[in-house]
């Protein structure tokens, strides 16, 4: 488990270490605090001292004897004392306590001056200043161990970050709700703010975090607990995905423009690997003298509706595809069902209806129609001199002059086998007559000079014109009248367009 501190635990462990570092410091420095080893010291070298003259007030009274005596008996009533000497200038050890060249030999250098004290004494009959010898005296060494650490300043100063830590600690939660926001921002703020499915934070004027929804938190990786107090840009999931985008963070594009920075989109990778995709807005918040004083910015996880969008994109493409493929049939259908395959030009059952349309529309609104009947001359006789291949391209080519010489509104139909027929709306007898006309010439001109033979033949055709005008009660009836004058140019030499008139019909029965 790992163990986090909260931010009144963090500073309050900051303000304890400043505190006793100062400490530390005025002890250095000025040495506030008494240092027991040197006191202890001190107080060796008095006592080291006070024996000195009284070994050198019996030596004058010549009371060697007396020394003897005394050394040892001070030795049994401080424990501290190890041994004594009383030593001449010429090192000849005069007077000592047992086992004393030992132990004064034992300690080393840096015990002089805290268990190792040589005081000199002079003579009298040479005059004070003269060196007589000296008094040795060795003490137990001073404490080193780990208890002569705990000084009593030590202990101070441990006492003091004890006590410290915890008055700081209850101190700065009951007045940081002041400055910690989290803290400071009521309950019920907190929870609108939660709330919102959009991760949101709010920056400060250096653009640290002062405060972040549950849905921030939720993007960041597991281990990140604290937020608030870091700059976006030490996320580094987040500054990851700015990596890759060539504008500037939208929240810096913000604070410089004080207005509503452009949307930002980039992906970012969360602790567990997943890509998100995040829209980003930064909002500024100024102040009264239109100062920004820290910025709002939301981040919108659309990686889910990107997604959906995607799918639903890629279906719409489906489903158009399938609609043109459908679309591709049924005109396939239609004509399939309407046209002719030979020749592109309208069947017989698809025609009608509409030639019977025309009709009305004519009749009730008294407008012109014409009607034309076409048929090639002689065309058994192409088909058996040619064979029937020939004569389906005679068929053919007959159809396209047909076809191309008429007009949007005109309406050409295969009648049957090499007979065709024209609707033509708007146009009258005469009208229709030139229109005829026109395709026999062209017939005649084109069709037998376009057959693959040698030499090529004459291809010639007849027309029967009639118009609405002639009296027709029926669409059927007008294509009747144009099929008499057809009789009537086929009778009369064929290769000509002949307009229906009354009597025809006798014509053609006779
Ligand atoms: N090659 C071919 N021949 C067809 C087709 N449909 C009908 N025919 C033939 O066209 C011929 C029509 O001849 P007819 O109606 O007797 O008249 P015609 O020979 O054109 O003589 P006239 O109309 O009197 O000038 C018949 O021999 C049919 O077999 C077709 O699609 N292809």
């Amino acid at each position: 488990m790992k163990l986090t501190l909260g931010p009144t635990a963090r500073i309050s462990l900051g303000l304890l270490s400043l505190a006793v570092t100062l400490l530390l410091a005025l002890d250095l420095l000025l040495g506030v605090f008494p240092d027991p080893a040197r006191q202890a010291a001190q107080a060796r070298r008095q006592f080291a001292e006070n024996i000195a003259i009284q070994v050198a007030s019996l030596l004058m009274h010549d009371e060697r004897e007396r020394i003897s005596q005394i050394l040892p008996e001070l030795l049994r009533r401080d424990p501290a004392l190890q041994s004594i000497g009383v030593r001449t200038a010429d090192s000849r050890l005069l007077v000592a306590t047992p086992q004393h060249e030992l132990l004064w030999v034992q300690g080393d250098a840096q015990e002089t001056g805290r268990s190792r004290f040589a005081v000199s004494i002079g003579s009298a009959s040479r005059g004070e200043d003269a060196h007589w010898g000296q008094v040795e005296v060795a003490f137990t060494p001073l404490d080193k161990g780990l208890f002569a650490f705990f000084t009593p300043a030590i202990k101070l100063i441990l006492l003091f970050s004890l006590a410290g830590s915890v008055i700081y600690y209850f101190y700065l939660r009951r007045t940081l709700i002041h400055l910690d926001p989290s803290a400071a921002v009521p309950e019920r703020v907190q929870m609108a703010f939660d709330a919102m499915s959009e991760a949101v934070v709010v920056l400060d004027a250096k653009q640290r975090i002062v405060m972040a929804n549950s849905s921030f938190e939720k993007l960041l990786p597991d281990d990140t607990t604290l937020v608030t107090g870091r700059c976006l840009e030490s996320f580094p999931w987040l500054r990851m995905g700015l990596e890759h985008i060539d504008a500037i963070p939208p929240w810096e594009d913000c604070f410089r423009s004080k207005t509503r920075s452009e949307t930002a989109i980039f992906e970012a990778t969360d602790g567990d690997g997943k890509v998100h995709r995040l829209v980003v807005n930064a909002s500024p918040v100024l102040d009264a003298k239109n100062a920004v004083r820290g910025c709002m910015v939301s981040f919108n996880d659309v990686t889910e509706l990107d997604e959906a969008n995607r799918q639903l994109v890629a279906l719409m493409a489906d489903l158009s595809e399938s609609k043109e493929q459908l679309e591709v049939q049924n005109r396939e259908l239609y004509r399939l069902a309407n046209v002719d395959p030979m020749t592109g030009a309208r069947n017989r059952r698809s025609f009608f209806p509409e030639f019977e349309r025309l009709f009305a529309e004519a009749r009730e609104r008294d407008l012109p129609l014409a009607f034309i009947m076409a048929d090639i001359d002689k065309f058994k006789s192409v088909n058996d001199n040619y064979g029937h291949a020939i004569g389906d391209k005679v068929i053919q080519k007959f159809a396209s002059i047909l076809l191309a010489s008429a007009r949007d509104t005109d309406i050409v139909c295969r009648y049957g086998g090499e007979e065709f027929c024209v609707a033509l709306p708007g146009a009258d007898a005469e009208q229709a007559w030139q229109v005829a006309e026109r395709i026999r010439e062209r017939v005649k001109a084109e069709v037998g000079s376009s057959l693959p033979l040698d030499p090529q033949p004459v291809i010639t055709s007849s027309f029967g014109v009639a118009s609405i005008i002639s009296g027709a009660e029926s669409a059927e009836q007008l294509a009747d009248f144009a099929d008499q004058a057809l009789y009537h140019s086929k009778h009369n030499g064929r290769n000509r367009c002949t307009t229906y008139t009354v009597g025809m019909a006798q014509d053609k029965k006779g």
